[in-house]
């Protein structure tokens, strides 16, 4: 059985998410867990002819049936950002969601590899984990903070300006999930050598605050969503082919604990120090989630300044979620 959960499926991000995430052929269980509207849009969906079964569950009595035994949990679950508002702005509404979803997870689906998306992802991920250890059930190889849509932009905005092919280019971004912590390594994508100074900033800048972009246009209905579906789909679906189907040689950049004892996370530290915890770093999937901590890679001088910029803030939103698990009462 490999059942996948979509946590926040009836939102503007869970709606098309679970519709990609049907086309599936390694999917056999769709789960739809929200608040609201989860019987229509799971009806809607199973009427789709692939192979997995599609359920709805709807309100909090309905969670352990939605979440049990998963495979993979995806949680796009929470409010969206609004004109004027930072990713941190959400963290009084959104951690609390995120907690009690983490709090189901390691009660009935203790090994599911999670993928979250709600924001602010520097925090939530951080919040995940800290749950996860209080269970007594946190493998740090299995939870993901979810910056795929950075890596899919870059990928767009660079190609736009060197003129090759959007969905060949892979760009590595590293770091956080909001504004500067948002780190494009463009002196390593071939291509960029042509672009002058001025543009790798503008670029830069525009990777980072690409989030902002879509608030401002939706001007007040939301934030990022079929974007964010599109790139949603493609870590979970890399997820499961790894997990499942057991493809070898999978990458993604991804916000991971650096605890993870595995091969390559000392490197990684060696580059921005010890006192990050969570990073989004290339990352090679296997059958227990990250497999190894693939080096971030040389540098230049422009992007060491970006990543003396991030640190602080990245270190002050890590700090933020987990002491909102850590100093509250045990759960
Ligand atoms: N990681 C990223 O790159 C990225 C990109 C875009 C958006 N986001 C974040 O994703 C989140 C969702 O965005 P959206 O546009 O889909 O919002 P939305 O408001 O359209 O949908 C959110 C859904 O979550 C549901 N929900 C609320 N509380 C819940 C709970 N306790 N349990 C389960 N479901 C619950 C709502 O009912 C709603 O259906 C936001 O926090 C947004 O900032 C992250
Ligand atoms: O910008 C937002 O608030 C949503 C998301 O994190 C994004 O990058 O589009």
């Amino acid at each position: 059985m490999v059942k996948v959960t979509v946590c926040g499926a009836a939102g503007g991000i869970g709606q098309p998410l679970s519709l990609l995430l049907k086309q599936s052929e390694h999917i056999t269980h769709l789960s739809l867990y929200d608040i609201v509207n989860t019987p229509g849009v799971a009806a809607d969906l199973s009427h789709i002819n692939t192979k997995s079964k599609v359920t709805g569950h709807k309100g909090s009595d309905q969670l352990e049936e939605a979440i049990k035994d998963s495979t993979v949990v995806v949680i796009p679950a929470g409010v969206p950002r609004k004109p004027g508002m930072t990713r941190d702005d959400l963290f009084k509404i959104n951690a609390g969601i995120v907690r009690d979803l983490a709090v189901a997870a390691a009660k009935f689906a203790p090994k599911a590899f999670m993928c979250i998306i709600s924001n602010p992802v520097n925090s939530t991920v951080p919040i995940v984990a800290e749950v996860f250890k209080q269970f007594n059930v946190y493998d740090p190889r299995r939870i993901f903070g979810v910056t795929t849509l950075d890596i899919v932009r870059a990928s767009t905005f660079v190609s736009e300006l060197i003129g090759t092919c959007p969905s060949s280019l892979r760009v590595p971004v590293v770091g956080g999930h909001s504004g500067v912590t948002i780190l494009p390594v463009l002196s390593q994508v071939e291509g960029t050598e042509k672009l002058s100074q001025e543009q790798i900033k503008q670029v830069t800048n525009r990777i980072q605050f690409g989030g902002d972009e879509v608030v401002k246009a939706k001007d007040g209905a939301g934030s990022a969503t079929l974007s964010m579906a599109f790139a949603g789909a493609r870590f979970a679906l890399n997820i499961i082919e790894a997990v499942v189907a057991k493809k070898t040689g999978i990458v993604e950049c991804t916000y991971v604990d650096l605890a993870a004892d595995v091969a390559g996370a000392a490197e990684v530290k060696e580059l921005i120090g010890n006192d990050l915890g969570f990073f989004s770093v290339p990352v090679e999937l296997g059958p227990n989630g990250v497999e190894k901590i693939l080096p971030i890679g040389a540098i230049n001088n422009y992007e060491k300044e970006l990543f003396a910029a991030a640190a602080s803030e990245l270190k002050g939103n890590i700090v933020k979620g987990s002491t909102f698990i850590t100093e509250s009462p045990k759960l």
